[in-house]
């Protein structure tokens, strides 16, 4: 079985596992168990019908005395491209669009609140042949672009917070960047959020195309709780996941495009670290399928040229701060992950074990501003 066929590790130790080693395993792999939750017949059907994977679950946190339960239902989408990638770009872009309008219906549906897209969601992931033309085409204005617009009569029509990662092209400094734009329910754009680390490795050949971003660790505050965005090669960047919840980010995004053979065994674990770590819910969300491109490139690693970046592995999942974590969507196939979570868990979470209470971080910004300097030297005691 090659990598892309392998669906996931979940249905692999379900299928191969006697019942009661499976829950143990589950409780030390996953944490505690999430529940599953129930979805209406019609958008399982929905779903169905659309060929993809639905899959639902829920958080739940212990009743408080003196604040009601705050539940809400996030939706993660990943998804292929749906043209080939010599399409008519506007083809290409109105495919995606039309896709994304189907699983969002669903999402709907199940009443979600806030969705989020993969990174650079209407675009095949064109990075890796380092080509300007004509992957620069895809870029789009954040504030007035077709698919900012398309998003915005989502989030009105189904009154959901939309999270968009696009291209963006930004007119007034002749400059793209990779950007997440966070449309509120009303419709209104809220504000954008640019991806702050940008990739050197493998065929990750982004640092061409744009630079890392500028809008720091901003912090939405919608209707539904308060959000940040952490894009891809950020989640590598414990301080990164770090500076977003110290804006007060109650559930922090990771949408992602990265394959199989570079960062799998690091995926389960990254974005569910920073969950436990920050007091938060954490949302990891990766792109499937494998995208070939006309000219082939190289890996700058003395391997032979090639035509695709390799598999992308999906498995989008959702991480609590209490350290327990949804199974993950499929590794081959487009999905909607539906979580219902109680933003109360993470105060209860950090009460309990007091994180950011025991921190130190004047300490760590003290020896920090010291440790960036040229003229540092590291505290090393030797014989
Ligand atoms: N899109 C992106 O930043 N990918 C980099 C590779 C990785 O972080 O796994």
């Amino acid at each position: 079985m090659s990598a892309c066929e392998f669906e996931s590790v979940e249905k692999c130790l379900e299928s191969h596992l006697p019942e009661a080693e499976l829950t143990e395993v589950q409780r030390i792999l996953f944490g505690k168990e999430t529940k599953k939750l129930d979805l209406p017949a019609s958008a399982v059907e929905a779903a169905s019908e659309r060929d993809f994977e639905l899959k639902g679950y829920r958080f739940d946190a212990v009743q408080e005395q003196l604040r009601p339960p705050r539940r809400i239902r996030v939706g993660l989408i990943q998804h292929r491209i749906v043209l080939p990638t010599d399409a008519p770009i506007l083809d290409q872009i109105t495919a995606m669009h039309n896709r994304i309008g189907e699983l969002v219906e669903v999402a709907a549906m199940c009443g979600v609140n806030i969705i989020c897209f993969q990174e650079t969601w209407t675009m095949p992931f064109a990075f890796c042949t380092r080509e300007k033309d004509p992957w620069t085409e895809f870029a789009e204005s954040a504030e007035e672009g077709n698919t900012t617009r398309f998003c915005q009569e989502l989030a009105k029509k189904y009154n959901m917070v939309v999270v968009s990662p696009i291209l963006e092209r930004e007119e007034l400094h002749s400059t793209l960047w990779n950007t997440a734009v966070v449309i509120s329910n009303s419709g209104n754009v809220l504000g954008k959020s640019r991806k702050n680390h940008i990739p050197r490795i493998g065929d990750f050949n982004e640092s061409t195309y744009y630079m890392e971003g500028d809008t720091g660790h901003t912090v939405f505050q919608t209707q539904f709780g308060k959000i940040a965005v952490n894009i891809c090669y950020g989640r590598h960047h414990p301080l990164n996941w770090f500076m977003y919840s110290m804006n007060g980010a109650e559930i922090i995004f990771n949408p992602s495009a990265t394959v199989g053979a570079l960062s799998e065994p690091m995926w389960s674990i990254e974005a569910r670290n920073a969950a436990i770590a920050n007091h938060c819910f954490t949302c990891a969300i990766n792109r499937v399928g494998t995208e070939h491109f006309k000219s082939e490139f190289t890996s700058g690693d003395g391997k032979k040229a090639h035509h695709d970046f390799g598999h992308f592995y999906g498995s989008s999942y959702v991480a609590a701060p209490d350290g327990s974590r949804t199974p993950g969507l499929s590794r081959t196939r487009d999905g909607l992950l539906v979580v219902e979570m109680d933003l109360n868990l993470n105060r209860q979470i950090s009460d309990k074990w007091s994180f950011k209470m025991t921190g130190r971080y004047a300490e760590y910004a003290e020896e920090l501003t010291k440790a960036v300097r040229h003229d540092f030297k590291p505290k090393i005691v030797k014989e």
